[in-house]
This record gives structure tokens, sequence and C-alpha cells, in this order.
């Protein structure tokens, strides 16, 4: 961190050490960038807040190298039940089957407090990663090329640091945001629901449900998440009438939970009163300030998606700040975070919104005819999804500019032969910008050549294990080979946030798509720039 004129200058200040300002500044540690990460508490929060994380964010901590640390505070995700107004179950959703797509278990739930603790260590184990806790952000002042950063310390003493861009990672009420002037937009959705989390003894644990389940009662809907452990937690919806903080209190907590627990069959480890809402930034950028997680967008519960969103902000955006302060790209660049994550936070909220409609049902004929409805959508039994279908692709932003198969999808994550065991594809290529090939297309070896077009780009070739093809690597389990038939293409272009730049049949078209990544890396032109116009789902 280098000293000028009396302040200390950096590349990024992160403001919030909450996941999403932990992961970000890890990973600009990694790529090099002088990085502060400012806090207005001293501690990790010691109360579990997300629950749920998914395979796309677990792929980036195992890219981080924190597999080990974390995995013993991390599950598999049970499959959700949801049953009907007469506790008939109506609908069942569940993880797609093995092999799995990205090479991890696609759903999870966690321990906040453990694994925002290692992500936290994570980030400061980089030498130009600096950490400040106990420090409050006062002011930003944006000049031509930094943003001057107002600062309180915990003994109440007044400085200033500079940075080149700052991202608020602070919260729900985010200083950031309210200091950059950027306005949440309405997504229509405010319902009050009270959070319970019980650390449950082990002798009650098996009468408690074997699956997580919704509780789709209108008379008054439950979601019931089974976390790592003996974590149970409990989200109750709020009746009218109810005080939301009265029903916080441990006498009334115990009471909504008579149906499964008593007091002697677990710790009451956290009650909290919530209105579940949908909202978002109608910009996530203001010059050189730029915000992420609850910062820039809310939403409700119903699929565990709060979290994975906030780290999907920081992966789209850091590979591309680290371009900007790099000097490969423009700052156009920058905008393509707003296009792309807003979208797609658009999208998603909309079905979690839909999902969320349908549990919160107060009418007992409209919940009547919603049960009829889910059942009829299932061909006249339960209807069956995954978790993963119901996450959108990106639509727009740094993007092929032809719509080719698979573009702003999650790309794949074969498991490669390593001798008698196996190896997941990010460890051989890393997670920087990469072509993937088909080893069995009769192209192979002049789309490696290719690589010529953009010496950054890395191109590597997978073939089925037992193929027997010169330059590829062997995958075990055909994911990829499955990946490229189902699309019917030879070739991905992946991002370093494991998106897909766009696909190609042949060497000509990946000659062409690897040209337009040298183009749109270095300016995403403004017709990229629009948001499509989504229409929110409504309620089945
Ligand atoms: O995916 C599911 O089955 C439910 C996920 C979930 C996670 C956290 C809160 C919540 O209300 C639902």
């Amino acid at each position: 961190m280098t000293d000028t004129a009396g302040a200390i200058d950096y590349d990024v200040l992160v403001v919030g050490f909450g996941p999403t300002g932990a992961v970000a500044a890890g990973l600009l540690g990694r790529l090099g960038h002088r990085t502060l990460v400012i806090d207005r508490l001293t501690d990790v929060y010691d109360k579990p807040r997300a629950i749920a994380l998914d395979h796309e964010i677990f792929r980036h901590f195992d890219n981080m190298g924190l597999t080990e640390a974390i995995s013993p505070h991390i599950e598999p995700f049970t499959a959700s039940e949801h049953f009907g107004v007469d506790g008939q179950l109506i609908r069942r959703i569940d993880m797609v089957a093995k092999p799995y797509p990205l090479g991890y278990t696609p759903s999870m739930v966690f321990s906040q407090p453990a694994v925002e603790a290692e992500l936290r260590r994570h980030a400061t184990s980089f030498s130009n990663v600096r950490a400040e806790l106990g420090v409050e952000l006062l002011d930003l002042v944006q000049t031509s090329d930094r943003v001057e950063a107002r600062l309180k310390d915990s003994d109440g003493r007044h400085r200033s640091v500079t940075a080149r861009y700052v991202l608020g990672c602070d919260g729900a009420s985010s200083t950031v945001r309210q200091i950059a002037g950027l306005a949440l937009e309405d997504l229509i959705f405010d319902e009050p629901w009270l959070v319970v989390d019980v650390r449950v003894n082990e002798s009650a644990l098996a009468r408690l449900p074997q699956c997580s389940a919704q509780f789709c009662n209108p008379a008054r809907p439950v979601s019931f998440l089974i976390g790592p452990k003996n974590h149970r937690r409990w989200e109750i919806m709020l009746l009218p009438g109810e005080d939301a903080r009265q029903m916080e209190r441990p006498d009334n907590v115990w009471k909504l939970l008579a149906p499964w627990l008593t007091p002697q069959d677990g710790e009451l480890w956290r009650a909290a009163s919530y209105r579940f809402h949908a909202l978002v930034a109608a910009d996530w950028r203001s010059g050189r300030i730029l915000i992420a997680g609850d910062a820039a967008h809310q939403q409700p519960p119903f699929i565990g998606q709060g979290m994975c969103q906030g780290l999907r902000d920081a992966t789209n955006l850091v590979w591309k700040l680290d371009h900007v302060l790099k000097g490969v790209s423009s700052g156009s660049l920058l905008d393509s975070y707003t296009v792309e994550r807003k979208q797609h936070v658009i999208e998603l909220t909309g079905k979690i919104k839909a999902i969320g409609q349908s549990i919160c049902e107060r009418d007992p004929a409209a919940a009547r005819r919603r049960d009829a409805h889910i059942l009829a959508e299932g061909g006249g039994k339960p209807l069956l999804l995954t978790r993963q279908e119901i996450i959108p692709p990106l639509r727009a932003g740094c993007l092929s500019h032809h719509e080719t198969p698979a573009r702003g999808t999650l790309f794949p994550q074969p498991r490669i032969a390593n001798g008698s065991t196996t190896r997941l594809l990010d460890e051989v290529t890393g997670p920087g910008w990469r072509v993937l090939i088909d080893g069995r297309s009769n192209d192979a070896a002049s789309m490696l050549a290719l690589r010529a077009v953009c010496p950054d780009v890395s191109a590597t070739a997978v073939a089925p294990a037992g193929a027997g093809l010169p330059n590829a690597l062997e995958e075990a389990e055909g994911v990829l080979a499955n990946w490229f038939d189902r699309h019917a293409v030879v070739a991905a272009v992946v991002r370093p946030d494991h998106y897909v730049f766009g696909t190609a049949r042949d060497a000509t078209e990946l000659g062409d798509l690897l040209r337009e990544v040298e183009l749109r890396r270095r300016d995403v032109p403004a017709e990229q720039d629009k948001i499509p116009d989504l229409k929110m789902e409504r309620t089945p």
C-alpha cells in the first residue's frame, strides 16, 4: 500500500467483511491488488443468517483452496417436500442426479459463522490485503482517478484513505449505496416472518422430519430446514396483528415450535423477525463506486439463494475490476456488471417470489386451488423439481454477440482421470479465461492451435476416458462429452467466473469467438448494456 500525499492509497476499498466482502477481498488479494477491507464490527457475527449454498459457490471456494478448511462445516442439503392444505405432498425439490455437473453436491447447507471465519482468514492471508475492523465509513468523495474514503476508527479518530475503486458489500442498509445515491427498486414482495434456529438435542433429532419441508398451511405457513449437524431452522410466517418483537421472545418461540419440539429438546440459537422483501438497486455502479450482495439486492429466502447471489456478484465483478486495474479493459466493462447481475437477480427473484407467494397463500380456497394446480403440473402426482433448474443464465453483458448454445450458462466441471484417481478440471486449467475443446472433434488440433489468437486464454481438449486421443485430457464420467453433444458444439469459451462467453461448432466459429473475446473484454458496446425486459412471474 503506498502513501501518497499523506493518505494511504489502495486499488480497492471493500466496505463490509461478510461473505461477499470477504470473497471479493480474497479474490482481489490472489490477483495481486492492494486491497483494504473494513467493517464496522470487530468480529464475525456469531449467528447463522445464510444456511444454504450451491455448487457454483462451492466451486469458487474450491478454486480459492478452501475445501479442506470449510468442509467440516458443510453438508448436503436434503430434499425439500412441500405440503398442501390437507398435509398432502404437492411438490418435491431435490438435487440433480449424479454425475454432478460441477463436480460437487449441487445444494449444501453450512454453518455461516465458521465458514465466514475461514473466508476472512483466507482474505487476510494475502500480504496485499489489509483488514481493519471496528472502522466506520463516513463519506466517499470521487475524483477523476480515485475515491477518497473518510473513515472513523473505534476510538473516534477520523482519517482518510484513497482507492481506485470502492466496493460496498455493507449489507441491506448499505452506507456505500446511500452515499453513492444508488436507489433501490421495489420488486414487490413484503411479508413478515420469524426465523428460528435451534441446536437440537441428539435425542430429539429422530422425531423431526428427515427432509426439509414447506408446510403451505394457510393458517400459518412454515418452512423447516435441516442444517448441518444438529442445526434445524424454522421460518414461521407472522400473522396480521402479531407484534414482531413480541414473537421473538423465547416463550412465544417455543409455543410456535410446540408441534415439533419442547424447550427440553434443544437450545434456541437465534430468533429474529424479518420482513421478507424483494428489492434491487436500479444501478450497481456510480463511477468508481460499486455495490454487491445485500447492498445491491434483497430477496425472500425460499430457495436459499441469498448468500449465493451476493457471491455471484463478487465473482462476476472481481475479474472485471482486475482487467480494468491491469489496463486490459476500459471502464465500460464495469457497466456489464450491473447489466449481467441485475438481470439475473430480477429473473431469479421472480422465480423465488412465485414460490414464496404460493407458500405464503393465506386464503384456504386459493390455497386449495394452488395445490390442485401444482399437482396438475406434476401430472396428478407431486411435482418434482431440481433446485438447479430454477437458476437462470446470464442473458446480456460481456457475452458473445451471437446467441450460441449454452451462452451465459455455467460451464460444467468434469472429473479428469489422474492415474488411479481423478481431479477436477479447474485444478488443471485454473479459473482464468479458457477454451475447452471436444477432443473427439476432427477439428480439435486446429482449434488448439487457435490459442495464438488470445495468448492469455488457455486451450485444453477433453475426451471421454479410453478414447486414447493425443493432446486430450481424459474425463472420467462423460460429463463434458454429454454437454458438448447436448448443445451440438465442439468448443466453449469460458470466463473467469465459469460462465460461458460463447460456443462454437467448428474451428472457424471458434476463431471468430476468440477475436470477439479480445474486442468485448476491451470495451463492452453500449447496445450490450441493455437489460432485457423481464416479466415478473405470477403466483401459480
Ligand atoms: O431449496 C430448498 O428446498 C429450500 C431452501 C431454503 C433455504 C433457506 C431458507 C429457505 O426458506 C429455503
